[in-house]
């Protein structure tokens, strides 16, 4: 790709500042005026802003929020990923050379990646990633939405078109350089750009189709065909200098600072709360460093046979990204990221149990503090990334230590049976809520009385569809592919949008209050503990 670049006279606007609204001749009026000068921290300012930003406080990580609000919710792990993003933005920065190439490749300032990261997870649906699976499902299965649902989709649509920041305004109306930061897999799920990135024949991380779903598109993806103009005017500045199908370095930055922080954070929860527990992982890193290479030497069936015997599932993991990260997989960093994280997080923080001393919580600030200098001081910027990453990777070693200390919360915390019982009654509330949502907004009787921001994203969405229809109908098909053609067709979508756009921004206590509201089991008409 042509790297060069062309210097923009003094006086020539910063294309990456662009509005949406004010080149439409908008803008903000006097009500939405910024505080602050910089178009991007006007941006921060506005998402920070945003009653979406504060609600998450009220969703589930990767328990739920409520409780003793000693674990992470979306919104404490938000305002850490900024941390994280705004320091690696000012490390590279502080480099001339890494400054030089990121200049290159369509810009890094420090303000932009710390909107996109206090942004990322706006589209976070009520009880995290179970509720974004479960209005997957219901977005397609049953509202023939062939978009369907998506967290990070979800994120543009709420900057874009569902938040408001003034009577006239649609969206937050972010520059462009933020919204483009925000697109971590910067695609549709089906058809744009084109061609289309899971057609790759190594396509770009959550790109590729789910292999039990073919036909549905990229299981990961950023925008919904209602936020296509959106998109495309996002990243035009970016044009030239990366590909279509690559993140921006902002949203680079943004997302690796995402996984530096919750591979952290997420370990410290569950030690807090005694659920990681020193045996169980001592005994899984330590069967797999005691007898690796024999593992090496199992046959797949035997592995997956022996899969509750210690070290069993380390081997699996090690498969797996031999399978998926060939580009950057190694052996050696391997077994050197499990030793350290053997002796940092299993010998050092969890051979005590978490007892609410204060030399227990100095041992966890010192693990989080050690941890995020050590996995930050591993970012690094290269020009011509191989298609699974970014232009922003880690250096081996700390991309490893991720991956081990990912695992050990994944196998520790997120297989455990009890935790799956939790959060198969979350699914089916989730699901619940979105059938008797949508049984009231069909029922005739009851037209006058919906809830009027409802009322309202139906209108939203009918008017999108229909504009959709009129300009670019090929894109206007259902779940299985097939043309979405009449008014009456076009509306069913709408509702179906309508619907999930409400349920998804609630928070997790909005939806347990709403279902019990709709089951009757509320005994109060006029509860607070949830606002329609
Ligand atoms: N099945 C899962 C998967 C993840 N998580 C938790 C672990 C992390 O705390 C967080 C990770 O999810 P994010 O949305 O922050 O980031 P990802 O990069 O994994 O997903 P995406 O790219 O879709 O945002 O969610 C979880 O509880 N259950």
């Amino acid at each position: 790709m042509d790297t060069v670049v062309r210097m923009r006279p003094m006086d020539e606007p910063d294309p990456r500042a662009a509005r949406r609204d004010s080149e439409a001749g908008g803008g903000a009026g006097p009500a939405t005026a910024d505080l602050a000068v910089s178009p991007f921290r006007a941006d921060r300012d506005r998402i920070v802003s945003s009653p979406f930003f504060a609600r998450l406080g009220g969703v589930t990580q990767v328990v739920s929020a409520g409780g003793s609000g000693l674990l992470h919710n979306r919104l404490t792990h938000s305002l850490k990923v900024a941390t994280v993003a705004r320091s690696i933005a000012e490390r590279l920065l502080a480099s001339p050379d890494a400054a030089d190439l990121a200049r290159k490749l369509g810009g890094l300032d420090p303000d932009v990646a710390e909107a996109a990261a206090l942004a990322h997870d706006l589209g976070h649906p009520p009880f995290g990633h179970l509720g974004e699976g479960v209005l997957d499902r219901v977005a397609r299965h049953r509202f023939n939405l062939a978009d369907g649902f998506e967290g990070n989709a979800q994120t543009f649509r709420i900057l874009t078109t569902t938040d408001v920041r003034g009577p006239s305004a649609v969206g937050l109306d972010l520059t462009a350089a933020v919204r483009a930061a925000v697109l971590k897999y910067p695609w549709s799920r089906l058809h744009r750009p084109r061609p289309h990135p899971s057609e790759m024949p190594v396509p770009p991380r959550g790109a590729a189709e789910p292999g039990d779903a073919p036909g549905t598109g990229s299981s990961k993806f950023c925008a919904y065909s209602t936020e296509w103009d959106d998109f495309e005017q996002a990243r035009a500045p970016f044009a030239g200098r990366v590909e279509p199908w690559q993140q921006t370095v902002e949203a680079s930055v943004m997302d690796t600072a995402d996984d530096i922080a919750y591979a952290i954070h997420d370990l410290q929860d569950f030690h807090r709360i005694g659920v990681l527990q020193h045996a169980e992982v001592a005994a899984e890193l330590g069967g797999w460093t005691a007898n690796a290479l024999e593992l090496a030497g199992l046959d797949p069936a035997t592995l997956d046979s022996e899969a509750r015997r210690p070290g069993r599932s380390l081997e699996r993991m090690r498969r797996r990204l031999h399978a998926k990260d060939s580009w950057i997989v190694d052996d050696d960093a391997f077994a050197l990221a499990v030793a350290r994280v053997r002796t940092e997080l299993v010998d050092d923080l969890l051979s005590g149990a978490f007892d609410g001393s204060i030399e227990a919580e100095q041992a966890l600030a010192a693990f989080s503090a050690r941890w995020t200098a050590r996995l930050v001081d591993g970012v690094l910027l290269t020009p011509s990334p191989p298609t699974r990453t970014g232009h922003l990777t880690l250096r081996a070693a700390q991309w490893h230590e991720v991956q081990v200390l990912k695992f050990v919360h994944r196998r520790f915390v997120l297989l455990r049976p009890d935790l799956a019982l939790h959060q198969r009654g979350q699914a089916s509330l989730v699901s619940t809520l979105v059938d008797a949502l949508d049984a009231w907004l069909v029922d005739r009787d009851e037209a006058y009385r919906l809830p009027r921001r409802l009322r309202d994203l139906v209108e939203l969405a009918r008017t999108e569809y229909a504009a959709i229809a009129r300009a670019e109908p090929e894109l206007l098909v259902g779940a299985t592919g097939e043309p979405v053609r009449g008014t009456d067709a076009v509306y069913e979508l709408a509702r179906g949008r309508a619907v999930i756009d409400f349920v998804s921004s609630l928070t997790d206590k909005q939806a347990v209050s709403l279902l019990d509201a709709l089951s009757g089991r509320a005994s109060q008409p006029w509860s607070e503990s949830f606002v329609l």
